[in-house]
């Protein structure tokens, strides 16, 4: 794995290519307080995978220790199916963070090709850094403002969803084979959001495994994620499959007369079985709490319930 050669091109040879994936995954503070507990799940190359639980439930944790960023309490990562640490080939993992790290005087062409000399072997020569650089503006469609200084509070420059992607432009430009995002959307409006997540999937057809944690994702960006991983507010994994069949798991859990009889947003549904405002109709058909004082959605445990239905699948 560590001999991986850069292919500088994002349409990666299979040897390239990093599923990763990760099992029983916890992490505690110095203080010893759990942040996550027996978090499994999968990033794939070419799919955009959306990372989305309550908040506080440990979703940023998650892609700081699957990007070897922190170093799990207890748990196995696995890439291309062989036990790894992240940390080893973080070369191959880029990590985009909330904030952005960009110099406000630069363009973004400059901002790109900075990024690009420091982060690719210093053997690389000018010529190819430039098309390379080129190829990334194109990707991430800043072409029209590709001599544009990214600019700031004082000085107007890009608009939010352009520096969000210059943002992605400065890890992509390391050329990745996976890649995190720690919610890219945010401050976003829906337009600016659901273009960069178009823009993200555009990235995974090219071979690259991308996780984003999305908050509050309108419905037509969440379903442009090929799969969803979602955490409880212990940061247990409650499912981790396709994007669209998510809805269906919930249902099969007793939550089909909750989530029919609704017109919000599936994605807002999910997370208010997770965090309990909504329950299962087994529940809600129950004539009190005093009668059912252990009744089915209080003692619905949704990460046991994915754990089975998952041992179904498998079996
Ligand atoms: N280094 C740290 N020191 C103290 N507390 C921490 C640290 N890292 C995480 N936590 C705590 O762990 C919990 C999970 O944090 P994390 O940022 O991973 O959650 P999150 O799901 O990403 O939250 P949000 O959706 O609100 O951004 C929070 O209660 C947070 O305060």
């Amino acid at each position: 794995m560590a001999g991986l050669k850069r292919s500088m091109d994002l349409v990666h040879d299979p040897s390239l290519r990093l599923a990763l994936s990760f099992e029983g995954l916890s992490y505690r503070l110095p203080s010893g307080e759990a942040v996550l507990t027996d978090a499994c799940g999968e990033v794939l190359p070419g799919e955009l995978t959306a990372l989305m639980g309550p908040s506080g439930c440990g979703k940023s944790t998650l892609i700081n220790l699957l990007s070897g960023k922190l170093t799990p309490s207890s748990g196995s990562i696995r890439l291309n199916g062989r036990p790894a640490r992240p940390r080893e080939v973080h070369k191959l993992i880029a990590f985009v963070p909330q904030e952005d790290v960009l110099l406000p005087t630069l363009t973004v062409t400059e901002s790109l090709w900075v990024s690009a000399r420091l982060r690719l072997p210093a053997e690389t020569p000018a010529s190819q850094l430039n098309e390379w650089v080129v190829r990334l503006v194109d990707l991430l469609g800043l072409t029209h403002v590709k001599d544009a200084a990214i600019g700031d509070v004082a000085r107007r420059g890009l608009s939010g969803g352009q520096r969000k992607r210059v943002n992605v432009g400065v890890e992509l430009a390391a050329d990745p084979s996976l890649l995190f995002l720690d919610e890219p959307t945010s401050g976003l409006d829906s337009t600016a959001a659901l273009e960069l997540c178009s823009c993200l999937v555009g990235l995974a057809s090219h071979g690259i495994a991308v996780c984003a944690v999305l908050h509050q994702p309108r419905l037509s960006l969440f379903e442009l994620t090929h799969k969803l991983l979602l955490l409880d507010p212990s940061g247990r994994t409650v499912y981790m499959g396709p994007t669209e069949a998510a809805a269906d798991h919930f249902c099969s859990l007793g939550f089909r007369a909750a989530f029919e009889s609704s017109r919000e947003n599936v994605a807002d549904l999910l997370l208010d079985a997770i965090s309990g405002a909504i329950r299962p109709s087994e529940q809600t058909a129950a004539p009190s709490d005093q009668q059912t004082p252990h009744g089915a959605a209080r003692s619905l445990d949704l990460a046991e319930a994915w754990r089975a239905a998952r041992a179904d699948t498998a079996a």
